[in-house]
């Protein structure tokens, strides 16, 4: 633990002990848990060596026997390496608690469920109804529980006990165990107060009520989760999702659960959370990356950002569709063998409106209209026969019609097939369309959308293409049977797996039915459910969990509802961090229009990241910005958090470069420990020279450096031990304003230096 840190003020449902603490480890209870820690490792161990033989049998088995068997020893041979790739991954902290009951036998509480050789269980996953008293238990509502003990582990060695004892009135443990053992500082302190190391860990040792009320809560419905910066948002998004796929993995299972993230960088960040606690089934993306075939990364003006995410939008996109469906202005004469055939205007307006009642996408509604306006071409042909055309006869000349090249363009004019590409693409590039289409945006913003045919597509773009896609479908008949042969052929294996799972006594919640059946059913396709969902862009998942929330614009919530019809979603965010033109700054006005009120709330109040006088500091600066701060009680004091250094014009980026440095050096622990030197975007380039960095864009977020030079915008959701803040009143007047600055004072764990030239803006240095 950093010597410098000591718990902030004790707040309801906060860090704060619900018993009492205490600050003695006790050697003779340490030697004893550690000879408990040691059985689990042992167990471990022991699985581990008996899945290793189980695979290394399945693999010499050979390439014999019929399809069937290979199949199904291809599916077991994988089964077993990702319960060997399982097994290894709960190596670090297998058991990190302990509850002693007034009745019950004591129970540890771990990482992975473990059962003994005789399935009695000896370590309880702490997902399961059993571990909830391990978060939840408070000296006021004790369910049963008298104490609760933190094992600090390092490796596998037992370091440090901790105890809550919730029931005060005792003073020694059942069964002559001697004295209790009274925790001090926590281990949650301990962690918070670790060096970071450009990745984000669990937080399974040392969830909190308030943070294990939301991960447990009810699979239905929306939960919109508000809290300010480093109030474990994140943590407690990526904790519900390993809790959901733990409690209802049957559900979940076939259809996913799917994490949007703000940008890859934050991925990258986050993307051993999930793994380390057992879940690798979830498909994580950016709106940026959720059309398949299309990636939105080129820069946009924010400007053009906030109208292409209006809701109306969705209109604008519905009405450039419909207006592809149009009829001529006049008739037009073909002559087809020697006969004249017209495109009548009539026929062509009777074709739409049957073509339009079937309420189909465009493209596939196109068939129908085809069809019709060829029958009654035919039937104009047939009129000028002097005998009555056969059926087989008529037959030759419908395709005859068909690939006659004027009939083709006109029929294409009245009810062009097209990708949304094109849709939007010439939404932007012909004003007539656009003004067409959006009778309702001024002149000015229709100016915005202007672009060339051919540039590239920005984030902004990649709902609008959606909503394209959606409205103009495929004509994908074919796929559509194959799927439904897949989906029946995958409830087969789906059941077969389980019946395997079962009667070869997998471990629970090690290896899911899921996977196997993704090994019986590929038939050498070896594709996951994961896999199958990112390449498609019609499925829909069975949970949706959202961060950094307040960024999306109404069209952006829109393409990712299409996505998740059962509304089944973890939304979490704050919406004084909102940086996006487009995005939200009420909940309520953003989510209400699109789910009415089918969306519950929760708050997390306690900030676990930043030292307390740097939380002030950033809190006063946003409250005078006007940002709808929530409410924050920090879990962290550290002394001397905050240092502002007023610098000349000239000397502003070594100003910068000598506080990183120096910051590296107080925060560095065991070689651990990143600094980041958050900056307006004028001044990134010769900061990432004066720190040596390659100056390459976008080069250093979420990046394992130790010294990161980034944008605010790019620290979104990141954190660092340190955070030297260079010119802070240049990012409240940039686009993002005070949100920006608001998000970037809020990175660091332990130290914020503040460089500037220019006055800073109102409330920081107060
Ligand atoms: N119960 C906990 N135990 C240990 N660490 C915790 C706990 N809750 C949060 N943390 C730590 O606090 C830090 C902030 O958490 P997180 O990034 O999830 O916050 P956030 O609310 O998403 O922040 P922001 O809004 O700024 O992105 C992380 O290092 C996280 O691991």
């Amino acid at each position: 633990m950093d010597g410098r840190d000591r718990p902030g003020q004790h707040v309801p449902g906060g860090p704060s002990p619900p018993g009492r603490r205490s600050v003695t480890v006790q050697s003779d209870e340490v030697r004893l848990e550690q000879l408990t820690v040691d059985l689990l490792y042992a167990r471990l161990d022991e699985l581990r060596r008996t899945t290793r033989a189980r695979l290394a049998q399945v693999r010499r088995s050979g390439p014999s026997g019929s399809p069937q068997n290979r199949s199904e020893r291809d599916a077991f041979a994988t089964l077993y390496e990702d319960r060997a790739a399982l097994l290894e991954a709960v190596e670090d902290r297998l058991c990190f608690g302990r509850l002693d009951f007034d009745e019950d036998p004591t129970r540890y509480i771990g990482r992975i469920g473990l059962t003994d050789e005789h399935h009695t269980s000896i370590l309880t996953d702490w997902r399961a109804p059993a571990a909830q008293a391990f978060y939840r238990a408070t000296a006021a509502q004790r369910d049963g529980v008298y104490r609760r003990r933190h094992l600090v582990t390092r490796g596998r060695t037992v370091t440090a006990l901790e105890d809550d004892v919730l029931d005060l009135g005792r003073t020694t443990g059942p069964g002559g165990e001697g004295d209790l053992v009274l925790s001090g500082e926590g281990a949650l302190l301990a962690s918070l107060a670790a060096a970071r190391t450009g990745r984000m860990g669990d937080i399974v040792a040392t969830i909190q009520a308030e943070q294990d009320a939301i991960i447990r809560s009810d699979l239905q419905g929306a939960l919109v989760v508000q809290g300010g910066p480093g109030t474990g948002k994140t943590a407690v998004a990526l904790h519900r999702a390993a809790y959901l796929l733990y409690a209802h993995r049957r559900l979940l299972e076939r259809s996913g659960v799917l994490l949007v993230g703000p940008s890859r960088s934050f991925l990258r960040y986050i993307d051993q959370v999930l793994p380390s606690l057992g879940e690798t089934g979830v498909v994580s993306t950016t709106i940026s990356d959720l059309l398949p075939g299309v990636a939105g990364r080129a820069q946009e003006d924010p400007a053009v950002a906030e109208v292409k995410g209006r809701p109306e939008m969705a209109e604008v996109v519905a009405r450039a569709v419909r207006a592809r469906q149009r009829v001529p202005a006049e008739d037009v004469h073909v002559r087809v063998d020697g006969y004249d055939v017209v495109v009548r205007r009539r026929d062509v307006r009777d074709a739409i409106a049957r073509a339009r009642r079937l309420h189909k996408p465009h493209n596939l509604a196109r068939v129908t209209f085809v069809r019709e306006m060829l029958n009654r071409l035919a039937q104009q042909y047939a009129e000028q026969l002097t005998y009555s055309l056969p059926s087989d006869e008529r037959a030759e000349v419908v395709e005859e019609l068909r690939t006659t090249r004027e009939i083709r363009v006109a029929l294409n004019l009245a009810w062009m097939p097209l990708t949304p590409q094109k849709l939007v693409e010439d939404l932007y590039a012909k004003p007539h369309r656009l003004a067409e289409a959006a009778p309702r945006t001024s002149a000015a913003d229709r100016r915005l959308l202007r672009r060339e045919p051919g540039s590239p597509w920005t984030e902004a773009d990649i709902p609008l293409l959606d909503e394209a896609a959606e409205l103009l479908g495929e004509d994908d008949q074919a796929a559509r049977a194959q799927a439904r042969r897949d989906a029946e052929q995958r409830t087969e294996s789906l059941d077969y797996a389980r019946q395997v799972l079962e009667s070869s006594g997998a471990a629970g919640g090690l290896v899911d039915a899921e996977t196997l059946a993704d090994r019986f059913s590929g038939g050498g396709s070896h594709q996951t459910t994961a896999e199958r969902a990112a390449q498609d862009r019609t499925w829909t998942y069975a949970h949706l969990v959202v961060d950094e929330a307040q960024e999306l614009s109404a069209m952006a919530w829109r393409m990712l509802l299409r996505r998740c019809p059962t509304r089944s979603m973890t939304i979490v965010g704050d919406v004084a961090q909102t940086s996006s033109p487009a995005g939200a700054r009420s909940w309520s006005a953003m989510l209400t229009p699109l789910l009415r009120d089918s969306w519950r709330s929760a708050e997390l109040t306690v900030n676990y990241r930043t030292p307390e006088a740097v939380a002030s500091s950033a809190r006063s600066m946003a409250l005078e910005a006007g940002l709808p701060v929530s409410p924050l009680t920090s879990a962290r004091v550290v002394p001397d958090a905050l240092r502002v250094h007023p610098t000349a014009e000239d000397d502003l980026v070594e100003a910068a470069a000598r506080n990183a440095a120096g910051a590296l050096d107080e925060v560095r622990q065991d070689g651990a420990g990143q600094v980041a030197v958050i900056a307006p975007e004028r001044l990134l380039g010769a900061l990432r020279r004066a720190v040596g960095l390659p100056d390459v864009d976008g080069r250093s977020s979420g990046s394992d450096d130790p010294v990161v030079v980034l944008s605010a915008r790019e620290s979104k959701g990141l954190e660092f031990d340190a955070v030297v803040l260079v010119e802070p009143g240049d990012l409240v007047d940039g686009p993002g304003g005070a949100s920006d600055l608001y998000v970037a004072m809020t990175r660091p764990t332990k130290l914020l230096h503040v460089v500037h030239t220019q006055p800073l803006p109102g409330g920081i240095a107060d």
